[in-house]
């Protein structure tokens, strides 16, 4: 019989992992929505999940500033207060010898100036998504256009909120670069028309995700470092792309360049995109 090497230890990156199951970034919204501070339910949520003996958990998502910020509840990880919040996460995590990294998340044009402390949303081109912000029900704004300064400062805040993350006593990070936010935004022509080294091609759309990455990999390292990425976009349901091997090769580039290798590709909804029989992870594995 083939043996399931499900509870084997593993090594990725830099963490010697107990097993290889690993917990999928899901967002709870039980952070306090005022300070973006995790609370005692958040450390006993965490807490269980190492407990239950979770090889490797990621975290929701978390704001890596204001205007990073989605919907109401969502963490941060740019103050002082909720680094505290996060130390008590992560110490209980590891008493239960379990792993932890903080997923970084900016939404980019998915949010609203009553979210995001009065600011304007921010995206790199001027292309209002369709629909609701989530739970504010209220329709998305015209997001503003990223200047080149706007994305060198964003690309330091990644950065930035990665050395929190191990200040915070966080194993590692995740980028989010997938479903529809900020990174993603960048690299899909449907909401990316700019004219500059940041559009026009797939490979230029690529170039924040890759600024952003080497900054976060400068900062922490690659060995502490995880990149998720996807086809579906959760604003634009009926998005795919046009060459999905193209996409992924190019995707694969970026990540050799900089030189990522832990990655998290988000298969949700790409099982109808088969190319030539393969899966989304499966072309990953072929480049
Ligand atoms: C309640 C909920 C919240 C989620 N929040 C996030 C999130 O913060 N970040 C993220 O990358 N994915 C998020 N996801 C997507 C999950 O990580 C996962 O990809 C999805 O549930 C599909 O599962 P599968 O990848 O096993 O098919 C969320 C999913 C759920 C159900």
């Amino acid at each position: 019989m083939k043996k399931n090497h499900l509870l084997d230890p593993i090594n990725i990156g830099e963490w010697n992992l107990r097993n290889r199951i690993v917990m999928a970034p899901m967002t709870r919204s039980f952070a306090d929505d005022e300070t973006g501070v995790v609370g005692p339910d958040v450390v006993e949520y965490y807490r269980k999940r190492a407990e239950d003996g979770i090889g490797l958990i990621i975290t929701e998502g978390i704001n890596l500033s204001p205007r990073a910020k989605g919907t109401f509840g969502i963490p941060g990880l740019f103050t002082e207060d909720q680094m505290t919040g996060w130390k008590k996460v992560t110490d209980a995590v590891h008493q239960e010898g379990g792993t932890i990294v903080a997923q970084l998340w900016h939404v980019g044009r998915l949010t609203h100036h009553e979210l995001t402390g009065g600011q304007p949303p921010q995206a790199p081109s001027a292309l209002k998504a369709k629909g609701l912000v989530h739970r504010l029900h209220k329709p998305y704004e015209m997001p503003e256009e990223m200047t080149e300064g706007d994305i060198q400062k964003v690309t330091e805040e990644y950065a930035q909120a990665a050395r929190n993350a191990i200040d915070s006593g966080f194993d590692g990070v995740e980028i989010h670069g997938a479903h529809g936010y900020l990174i993603d935004q960048f690299n899909s022509e449907a909401t990316n028309c700019r004219k500059d080294r940041y559009g026009r091609n797939l490979i230029q759309r690529l170039t924040f995700m890759k600024e952003v990455l080497a900054s976060v990999i400068k900062e922490i390292g690659a060995e502490k470092t995880i990149i998720r990425f996807s086809e579906i976009k959760d604003d634009l349901p009926d998005y795919k792309w046009k060459d999905p091997e193209e996409s992924v090769q190019a995707f694969i580039h970026v990540f050799q360049d900089v030189g990522i290798s832990i990655l998290h590709p988000s298969t949700n909804h790409f099982t109808e995109t088969l190319v030539n029989g393969m899966t989304l992870h499966e072309l990953v594995r072929k480049y």
